[in-house]
């Protein structure tokens, strides 16, 4: 733990993406039976993206033999770090992509499953009343404080540095007071977007990045060894607990190889 709080990040380098996600599915699935065994249930925050497609396809696959306890889904709270706000079948929402990838194939208790509503949904087109759903909801889960420390918030990554739909020197990065902000001009398409804010990340107990592929190598090191969280969103977020870098090696290509740790 550093003078300020913030975990030292532990960096784990995969030779490839593929081991890259099957270390991280492997850790999630302890974490969460740990979490369930010692609280009685556990909080994940979903991320999409390539890879946050890929640790839910991982899971889909081998939650059921991944550790000696089994996962129970029926008591796991799953979020979302952010959404795109697009029709609820539109192909670029988080939600489509995890629930083809996951959701419809595990057990999950759905009252359990906090999905940001789309632009279709009950809130039609308001974008700020589907955040503001979100908003409570997250506070109802806070027990007196304005958002749950989720045992883990999992986080693909721009080449950019982007995490959730915090781009580089926007508001939404900025934001320090908000738990839930809408998007209205993401630099990535779809322009709208619902985005978990900074404090909200930090206040989960573990935040993992999950992140492949030599575009990405500088963001990662920046975020890694403390780059300006104005430029490199990846730079802002922690957890209260752990940081967690999974990387593959054309990730890692940046980095100081004292700080890597290989498989
Ligand atoms: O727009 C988004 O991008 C990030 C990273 O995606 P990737 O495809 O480059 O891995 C993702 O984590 C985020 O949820 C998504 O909305």
């Amino acid at each position: 733990m550093t003078s300020v709080g913030r975990p030292v990040p532990e960096v784990v380098v995969a030779d490839d993406k593929a081991a890259l996600i099957d270390a991280a599915g492997t850790r999630l699935v302890h974490t969460l039976v740990t979490a369930q065994r010692e609280r009685g249930s556990a909080s994940l925050v979903l991320t999409g993206g390539s890879n946050g497609v890929a640790i839910a396809e991982w899971l889909r696959d081998n939650a059921a033999s991944a550790a000696d306890d089994p996962l129970d889904w029926a008591r796991l709270d799953l979020w979302f770090g952010d959404e795109r706000f697009v029709a609820g079948d539109d192909d670029e929402r988080n939600h489509k992509q995890l629930s083809d990838a996951l959701l419809n194939h595990v057990p999950v208790d759905a009252s359990r499953v906090f999905v940001m509503a789309p632009s279709d949904g009950e809130f039609g087109d308001d974008i700020e009343a589907a955040a503001g759903q979100y908003r409570q909801w997250l506070s109802d889960a806070g027990h007196g404080a304005a958002s749950p420390a989720f045992d883990v918030h999992l986080l693909g990554m721009g080449g950019e540095g982007h995490i959730n739909s915090l781009f580089p020197h926007t508001p939404a990065l900025a934001e320090r007071d908000d738990t839930v902000v809408s998007v209205h001009d993401s630099p990535k398409p779809p322009p709208r977007r619902i985005t978990l804010t900074v404090p909200v990340v930090c206040r989960s107990r573990e935040v993992w990045f999950l992140v492949a592929g030599e575009d990405k190598a500088e963001a990662a090191a920046a975020g890694i060894t403390g780059g300006d969280a104005g430029q490199w969103p990846c730079a802002a977020v922690h957890g209260s607990e752990a940081t967690v870098w999974f990387l593959d090696s054309a990730a890692a290509s940046s980095l100081d190889p004292d700080a890597a740790h290989p498989l």
